[in-house]
């Protein structure tokens, strides 16, 4: 079998609150596929961002090792951190964190200049990603002239433009109506497929967590 995307073992975290010390994580393992969509399922406070946030390097203070793609992440100084976040993860949030005074196409465009693409190639990635998620006639609209679901989906192609080997959502379409939700996920699910990206999706909705491969539970620290 191919290597993992995802090795976690024994994954921690415990915050400090008024002196009282709350483990959050309590030793989580877990092995995602190359091209797996796994929903993390779990209450509100249960731990999904913070799980979010370790597997995408974005903070120390964890516990236990984090591969990624065979590459020991947990154990690199932050550069090196750096370096796997921009070769491997692309990021949905459940808010979409555009920059506001860039159009759609720019916005899918900037990352693959960060990571070294010549601005031609970015650019007709970033329109094919967009016509696929249905914005061909968005490209020049800013943040603020699009819809929610219209920006959810911009955010979609900008985690996608860099072909990363896992895609980290955390509520990705917690922020919009059911409908909207509904048709923004199923753009989603079916573009991270057609890419053969593997993903770890947050949510708090078992209907949704059902359209993925897998799902994971969350409770009280530890995978179910
Ligand atoms: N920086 C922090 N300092 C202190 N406590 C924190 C910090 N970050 C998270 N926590 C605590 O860790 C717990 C888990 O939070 P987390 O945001 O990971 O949960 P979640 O499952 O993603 O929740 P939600 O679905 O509401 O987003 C909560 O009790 C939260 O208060």
């Amino acid at each position: 079998m191919s290597e993992p995307v995802v090795r976690l073992a024994g994954l921690s975290r415990s915050f400090q609150q008024g002196g009282v010390s709350i483990d959050v994580l309590r030793g989580i393992d877990l092995e995602i596929a190359p091209g797996e969509i796994v929903a993390l399922l779990g209450p509100s406070g249960s731990g999904k961002s913070t799980m979010l946030q370790a597997v995408g390097l974005l903070e120390g203070g964890f516990g236990g090792t984090i591969e990624i793609a065979g590459t020991k992440a947990s154990a690199l100084p932050s550069d090196g951190r750096t370096r796997v976040r921009r070769e491997h993860l692309g990021f949905v949030y459940q808010f979409h964190h555009l920059l506001p005074d860039f159009n759609a196409e720019e916005n899918v465009i900037l990352p693959q200049l960060v990571a070294g693409k010549g601005r031609d190639e970015a650019a007709e990635r970033a329109r094919e990603l967009l016509t696929a998620l249905g914005l061909a006639q968005r490209l020049d609209h800013r943040p603020s002239q699009l819809s929610g679901g219209e920006q959810q989906r911009v955010a979609v192609a900008r985690a996608l433009a860099n072909r990363p080997t896992l895609v980290l959502a955390d509520e990705p379409t917690g922020n919009l109506d059911e409908h909207t939700a509904d048709g923004v996920l199923e753009q989603f699910l079916g573009l991270v497929r057609g890419e053969g990206s593997a993903a770890l999706v947050a949510t708090h909705n078992e209907r949704l967590a059902a359209k993925m491969d897998r799902v994971l539970r969350l409770h009280e620290g530890l995978l179910e």
